[in-house]
């Protein structure tokens, strides 16, 4: 006789809505955390009828995501981000199939591994020397400067693009559609997303002002997926493309329709999911280092004493650079970029330790857990790269690179580059930078860690006080 399995436990709701009441539409890793403490690592709850399986644990999340990645390695349907403003054809909501592969494999060629990425250290060094400039003439722009150059890093990799000092088109269209991005598919963000055939719902009815939103959307997302491109056909015309992801593709014939559409929309989800992220693990960076003064301190001693004060650190002094290698793996634990991840779809039914997941159940990692769980990091919410460091009497705690960047088929293909522009923006800041809390009236500003909602999530804005570390660092600055 066929066994009969159960979801998951969780909240179970009201009759036939579920837990719409209490699915959480902010920070809602938060809530998903309350549940995993009542009902553990695996748990379930059902929203007008759709169920949706929160993993709240590495080992749930490699067994079900790795392990079995030929179940988990969809993406579902989303109204809203994906069929309404268009980010399907991006990589990151592509369902599972042929475009998919395409798309993984050119990424992967590009900047899949750390020897590929090599290849990208100089134009890497180079943007965060512009970085430091910029810092120094205007500190209280802190964070529009780490989105430029952010944006720099991306399109000089993915078309080729130097961007201009101020104002620049390219740089400006990607914040813009980054944050849609983040707003148009966080779970719950739209009601279009739970209930489909709202999207039916005539332009002129009354509410229906999230429709036009998806329209102006859609517009942005379409600037950003053609203008960066028609540069790059551009300049090849003319002979002064420089070497870029979209250059390398377009370059040996001529195109189908098919192929041409793959490089464009490849192009713009390296350059769409490669600025916002980066842009939000470096300034958790700052943040931990204006509250945590003496792991700074300790991490600009070792840049003194390895590095000395004659030049700015590179790529070149990682491996002597441990606590600094310890402070970045750090900064992508306490500081969650994808407190949720990206959503997943199951394929088929399955069957995990006795609970039923049926096919079409949404599934969600909740990221921000397994990097805070108290089973796996001592004292998960205080900033203390030493964790990292093995000594005779504790090993080093699990590298967080092994659940920051989701898992199995979809892992993160900008991985090796998000660490490579959060290792060298730090180890160049700390190199010729002091970073403390601001003062106010006598009255010294405690800044406070806290995540803004949505898929990519950024430490809520916060003051802090950037400043040359001595007037040899402002030479280094000006003259590296
Ligand atoms: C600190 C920075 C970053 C973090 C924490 C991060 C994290 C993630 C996570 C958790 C996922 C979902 C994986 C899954 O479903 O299991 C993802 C997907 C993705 N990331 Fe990143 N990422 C970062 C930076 C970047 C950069 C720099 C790029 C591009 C150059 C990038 C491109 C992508 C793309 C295209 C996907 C979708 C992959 C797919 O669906 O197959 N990410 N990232």
């Amino acid at each position: 006789q066929q066994q009969v399995h159960a979801l998951p436990p969780g909240p179970k709701g009201l009759p036939l809505v579920g837990s719409v009441l209490d699915m959480p539409s902010e920070q809602e890793w938060i809530t998903f955390s309350k549940w995993a403490d009542t009902w553990g690592d695996i748990c379930s709850t059902t929203v007008l009828g759709q169920p949706i399986i929160i993993i709240g644990s590495a080992k749930v999340a490699v067994d079900l995501l790795d392990k079995r990645s030929a179940i988990y390695s969809d993406r579902p349907v989303c109204m809203m981000g994906g069929e309404l403003v268009g980010w399907k054809n991006t990589l990151v909501l592509l369902p599972y199939g042929d475009r998919f592969r395409r798309f993984r494999r050119l990424f992967h060629n590009i900047i899949g591994s750390r020897s590929a990425m090599k290849q990208f250290f100089p134009v890497e060094e180079l943007e965060t020397r512009r970085f430091l400039r910029r810092v120094l003439a205007k500190p209280g722009d802190l964070r529009k400067h780490i989105r430029k150059t952010a944006g720099a890093v991306i399109l000089r990799i993915s078309h080729g693009y130097e961007v201009k000092e101020t104002n620049d088109p390219f740089v400006d269209l990607a914040e813009q559609a980054t944050e849609q991005f983040s707003l148009s598919t966080a779970p719950g963000g739209f009601m279009v997303d739970m209930i489909p055939a709202l999207c039916h719902v005539p332009k002129w009815f009354p509410f229906t002002a999230w429709r036009r939103k998806a329209d102006a959307w859609a517009a942005t997302l379409n600037q950003l997926v053609e203008q960066p491109y028609n540069f790059v056909k551009h300049q090849m015309a003319t002979g002064t493309a420089p070497i870029s992801f979209t250059s390398t593709l377009l370059e040996p014939k001529q195109l189908t329709e098919e192929e041409e559409f793959d490089i464009k929309w490849s192009s713009a989800s390296l350059y769409s999911a490669g600025s916002d992220t980066t842009v939000s693990a470096v300034y958790a960076f700052f943040l931990a280092m204006a509250l945590y003064p003496a792991v700074q301190a300790k991490a600009q001693a070792e840049i003194d004493a390895v590095v000395g004060n004659d030049r700015l650190p590179t790529f070149a002094d990682r491996e002597d650079l441990p606590y600094v290698d310890a402070l970045v793996k750090e900064v992508l634990r306490w500081h969650s970029v994808t407190p949720t991840g990206v959503m997943r779809r199951a394929m088929r039914e399955d069957v995990y330790e006795g609970y039923l997941i049926p096919k079409g159940a949404l599934i969600l990692t909740n990221i921000h857990r397994i990097t805070h769980d108290a089973r796996t990091y001592a004292d998960p919410t205080t900033f203390n790269p030493d964790r990292f460091i093995a000594t005779k009497d504790k090993p080093a705690e699990a590298d967080p690179r092994n659940f920051c960047w989701g898992f199995g088929r979809r892992i993160c293909p900008g991985m090796h580059l998000a660490d490579a522009s959060l290792f060298i923006s730090a180890v160049m800041t700390l190199a010729v930078f002091d970073i403390s809390k601001c003062v106010e009236n006598g009255k010294v500003i405690v800044p406070v860690h806290e995540n803004t909602t949505g898929t990519i999530s950024h430490p809520v804005s916060f003051p802090c006080v950037v400043s040359p570390r001595s007037e040899k660092s402002i030479h280094l600055i000006h003259t590296e």
